[in-house]
């Protein structure tokens, strides 16, 4: 790596600073904005530590909490290598969504100490967003830290890539005229995104979805430690077919591919059923090159920005959070996801849906706020909005 490389100086003394939003001119303003003044700030939160989201910062922050085990497609690169990633995360909130996100990588890799910390911590926040913990660990500290919090605990590397994919896959059927109700789904990458995956492909209706992960096919002939794969192995690959990828792929409509760099050939595609979607989501280097599959796939998306289609879970966080906090939701519910995927892929009008425009732009300025509606519609209609007013809150971000 060079000293001169562009992507590293814009990296130099990091991303982000924190900005006050009142100026303190004056011994007035300081005996405001501090002591005495703020005690009896601190006294009307006391009395009714709702008021925190009034009066305090919570009402708009989200902490971005990493171990660092699963850093992209990096792997278990710790928590100091990982805050690149949770500060660029951080930049997205406030940029695209103008929610005040604070990057917190920890440097423990044990699920009890995680959940303590992050509980601990949670009181000047209005929402978790927790980023690349590995698989299965991390259902354990997002189930725990739900259970434990009144405030959204999101996984997204789960949840977010989920969303997305799953808006994606309803616009690359629609250009290829089948329906999610007949397809034939496999998911390759069996850990935190690709559970997720499975789970909302389920509830989305797609009736057949064959998960594959390093031991090949999962399936109920056989039992695995791994509670996600157990899951698969009982819920997944009706028919009890063996064997590998390719032999997933055999017929499929779709490949889902969250794993890692390379896993699919061109040839596995050839073998799949007419007009193949291929979603190679591995980043930082997909499944397959995009370049590898023209003429072979009919629809293909990476997590990249570099190509078209970016299935990349940027199109849901920033949207999702916003929702939650503006109607203040205690959680995160299926059905807020469900909205949020029928409104990213609204975003594409039946004019503008090709194969090459299936997900809306990063920069679509659309996105973030047909999300934040969905989202809050469907915290209303499931009871976890905790806000007064209804429906069109929070233009006081
Ligand atoms: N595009 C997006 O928005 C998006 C979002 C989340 C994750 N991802 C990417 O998806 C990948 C997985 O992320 P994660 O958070 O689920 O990680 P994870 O570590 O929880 O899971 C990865 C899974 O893939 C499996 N795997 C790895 N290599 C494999 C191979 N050669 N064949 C079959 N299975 C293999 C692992 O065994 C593991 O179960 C990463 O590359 C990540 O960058 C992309
Ligand atoms: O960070 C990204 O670009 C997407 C995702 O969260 C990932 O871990 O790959
Ligand atoms: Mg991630």
């Amino acid at each position: 790596m060079n000293v001169s490389d562009q992507t590293l100086l814009l990296h130099l003394g990091g991303k982000l600073e924190v900005t006050p939003k009142i100026k303190i001119r004056t011994r007035d303003d300081l005996s405001r904005v501090y002591t005495p003044g703020v005690a009896k700030v601190c006294m009307a939160i006391h009395e009714d530590p709702a008021s925190a989201f009034s009066l305090t910062i919570k009402r708009n922050t989200v902490a971005v909490v990493s171990d660092g085990t699963a850093v992209l497609g990096l792997g278990n690169i710790g928590p100091a290598a990982a805050m690149p990633v949770m500060e660029g995360k951080a930049m997205l909130f406030k940029e695209l969504a103008g929610v005040d996100a604070f990057p917190i990588c920890l440097d423990t890799q044990d699920p009890d100490a995680i959940v303590e910390i992050v509980r601990a911590l949670a009181p000047g926040f209005g929402g978790i967003n927790l980023e690349d913990i590995s698989s299965p660990r991390c259902f354990e500290i997002e189930r725990r830290l739900q259970e434990l919090l009144d405030i959204p605990v999101f996984h997204d590397d789960q949840h977010g890539t989920a969303v997305v994919l799953i808006a994606a896959l309803m616009n690359a059927a629609k250009c290829v005229g089948k329906k999610l109700g007949d397809m034939r789904v496999v998911v390759c990458g069996i850990g935190a995104a690709g559970m997720a995956i499975v789970k909302m492909l389920h509830s989305a209706g797609v009736p057949v979805v064959i998960a594959v992960d390093r031991e090949g096919i999962l399936s109920g002939a056989k039992t695995y430690d791994n509670i996600a794969w157990q899951w698969c192995a009982e819920h997944t690959n009706p028919e009890g077919i063996e064997g590998g990828l390719a032999d997933a792929l055999r017929g499929a409509d779709a490949f889902i591919g969250v794993s890692g760099p390379g896993v699919l050939k061109p040839e596995f595609v050839r073998g799949m059923a007419a007009d193949p979607i291929v979603f190679a989501m591995a980043n930082p280097e997909p499944e397959i090159r995009p370049e590898l599959l023209e003429g072979i796939a009919a629809v293909v998306g990476t997590g990249r920005s570099d190509y078209p289609n970016q299935i990349n879970n940027v199109l849901c966080f920033p949207g999702i959070f916003r929702g939650a906090l503006d109607c203040r939701a205690s959680r995160i519910t299926e059905g807020m996801k469900l909205a949020a995927a029928r409104a990213i892929a609204a975003v594409v009008t039946e004019q503008q849906l090709n194969p090459e425009y299936i997900v809306p732009s990063v920069f679509n300025a659309d996105v973030v706020e047909s999300v934040r509606r969905a989202v809050v519609n469907a915290a209303y209609a499931d009871r976890v909005a905790r806000r007064v007013d209804k429906r069109e809150p929070a233009d006081e971000i």
